[in-house]
């Protein structure tokens, strides 16, 4: 993959496309009202439609891998088709398959997901860090070295994510902060922004996490369907926090199938996000 690292096409297309995140979710109930069969060739028309109305007008894409996976090697081959249709409009694919394990086994995660000739090469991936930071090592040492990036969960939106990650560790840290503390370790310096970002819901309570060391992006999924407003955003992550990227999956393409209808909902969502976020604006 060409010279420039995430942090820096990530900014690219936030700042030409605005700051929103559509999840390809396919989901048997959306197929459904979409007038689609839950099969294979349902789940075909569903995320090339979505992903042809969106792949030229928001700056990431976030397939979720489970919805595909759930239909075998005819899903995969439909996921690859989304990778390859998003990439070529421009929009950068982060991929959502949140894996964790130990090291040598996500340095096969690795060659999956975030290598260069990998069928299912995405631009980021989500990991979990719950098998110990350090064993996401693999990942993080190919996204940079490739210009890519991951995202690492740190407070989940939901509600049973609090369980482990808001508890504390001997140093009175919650698990959540300490994943957060150790992104922000392996942004630190980076310019214009660190390739390695963190998951949080909008829909967590605010003033949970420091966030202002992060330097790298903030996914924050949740949105719509969840029941986090626009307005939750600004709570949870404040003025201060640069680059939050909002994630909706559902309450956008519900407004499918046609494209027309899957756009203006971006649109939508796009504005009222531009207002409660200047600092992510375009302009
Ligand atoms: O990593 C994620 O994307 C993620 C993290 C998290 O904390 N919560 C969360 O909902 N997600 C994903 O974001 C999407 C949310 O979908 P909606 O609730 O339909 O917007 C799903 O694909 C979830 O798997």
């Amino acid at each position: 993959m060409a010279g420039r690292s995430f942090g820096e096409r990530l900014t690219a297309a936030v700042s030409a496309r605005g700051p929103l995140c559509v999840g390809i979710d396919p989901h048997p109930a959306l197929l459904e009202a979409w007038g689609l069969p839950v099969d294979v060739s349902g789940l075909e028309r569903f995320a090339l439609t979505a992903t042809e109305a969106l792949a030229g007008t928001v700056a990431v894409l976030k397939p979720q891998s489970a919805f595909f996976e759930a239909y075998g090697a005819a899903g995969i081959a439909v996921l690859e088709r989304v990778l390859a249709m998003a990439r070529q409009a421009g929009a950068l694919v982060l991929l959502d398959v949140k894996r964790g394990d130990i090291g040598s086994t996500m340095a096969a995660y690795t060659a999956a997901y975030l290598a260069d000739d990998a069928p299912l090469a995405a631009d980021a991936i989500t990991v979990s860090p719950y098998l110990g930071f350090g064993s996401l090592e693999p990942a993080l040492k190919q996204a940079r070295s490739t210009g890519r990036g991951v995202f690492v969960l740190a407070r989940t939106s939901n509600p049973e994510g609090g369980t482990v990650q808001c508890s504390r560790g001997a140093d009175g840290v919650t698990v959540a902060q300490s994943v957060v503390d150790s992104v922000a370790e392996c942004n630190r310096g980076a310019e214009p922004l660190g390739d390695v970002g963190v998951v949080v819901g909008a829909t967590v309570k605010p003033g949970e996490l420091r966030l202002d060391a992060v330097n790298g992006p903030v996914l924050a999924p949740g949105l719509g369907a969840q029941g986090a407003t626009a307005e939750d955003l600004r709570r949870v992550f404040g003025e201060g926090v640069r680059a939050v990227l909002p994630s909706s999956s559902r309450d956008i393409l519900r407004h499918g199938p046609t494209p027309e209808a899957l756009r203006s909902a971006v649109e939508a969502a796009r504005e009222s996000l531009v207002s409660i976020l200047p600092q992510m604006s375009s302009s």
